[in-house]
């Protein structure tokens, strides 16, 4: 009898229907795309651009993003570094299901901590977490700032704001880095196009 976590007397209960035959179905490979980075980054942005050229393709995909999920599943949670990685942790076993169910999963979160990221993609199999890291300066995303909360955080108003009192943590080894180019960045569009290369090029827009 297997034991899980805090509870014992668990035992996993298999299906006659599974990933291969939920793939075959959507004709695509479940996977999850992490977009990580600064606040004002354009996480959110790049995640609809992704969903949406994903959908005129015929590609089912869902979006997990930080400031929605903290609406619902994760609204018992602060901006402290443990509510945090407990944010990231039931954020990446929630797209380990989508991945599961032969999902496209875009994930747009800060994600500040290496730590936590990494154990997200140690959820998945070896080649469906692709990080994709929003490598825009700070400067830039404070000069973007549509929340206001940079001011905020610059006043002492938001305290333990990510980047200005509270660390990111770049990806060291990451499947893509979108870099601006001079002091522009490319279009969401063209980002998405980036990414949508790399799935092409993997396999996972076909069963
Ligand atoms: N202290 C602090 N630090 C960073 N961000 C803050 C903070 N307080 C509120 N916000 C807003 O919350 C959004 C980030 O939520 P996430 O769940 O993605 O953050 S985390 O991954 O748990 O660090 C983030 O959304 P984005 O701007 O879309 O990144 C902010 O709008
Ligand atoms: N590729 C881009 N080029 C220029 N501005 C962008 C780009 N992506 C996003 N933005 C703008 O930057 C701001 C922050 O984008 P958002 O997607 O909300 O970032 P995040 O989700 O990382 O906080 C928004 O005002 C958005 O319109």
């Amino acid at each position: 009898m297997a034991t899980n976590g805090k509870a014992g007397n668990i035992v996993w209960h298999k299906s006659s229907v599974d990933k291969v035959h939920r793939q075959e179905l959507l004709q695509q490979k479940g996977c999850v795309i992490w977009i990580t980075g600064l606040s004002g980054s354009g996480k959110s942005t790049l995640a609809c651009a992704l969903c949406h050229a994903l959908y005129s393709k015929g590609k089912l995909t869902y979006i997990l993003d930080g400031d929605n999920v903290r609406h619902g599943l994760n609204r018992d949670l602060t901006f402290k570094a443990e509510d945090r990685a407990e944010n990231i942790r039931r954020i990446g076993e929630v797209a380990k299901l989508f991945v599961d169910a032969g999902v496209i999963c875009i994930v747009s979160v800060i994600s500040p901590y290496r730590r936590d990221r990494d154990a997200c993609r140690a959820l998945v199999p070896d080649g469906d977490f692709i990080e994709v890291f929003m490598d825009v300066p700070i400067e830039i995303c404070e000069a973007r700032d549509p929340k206001g909360l940079y001011k905020l955080a610059r006043a002492g108003k938001i305290k333990g704001f990510t980047g200005i009192d509270d660390p990111y943590e770049p990806p060291l080894n990451c499947e893509l880095a979108l870099p601006p180019k001079g002091n522009s960045c490319a279009s969401p569009c063209e980002m998405a196009e980036t990414v949508i290369s790399y799935l092409e090029e993997k396999g996972y827009l076909h069963a």
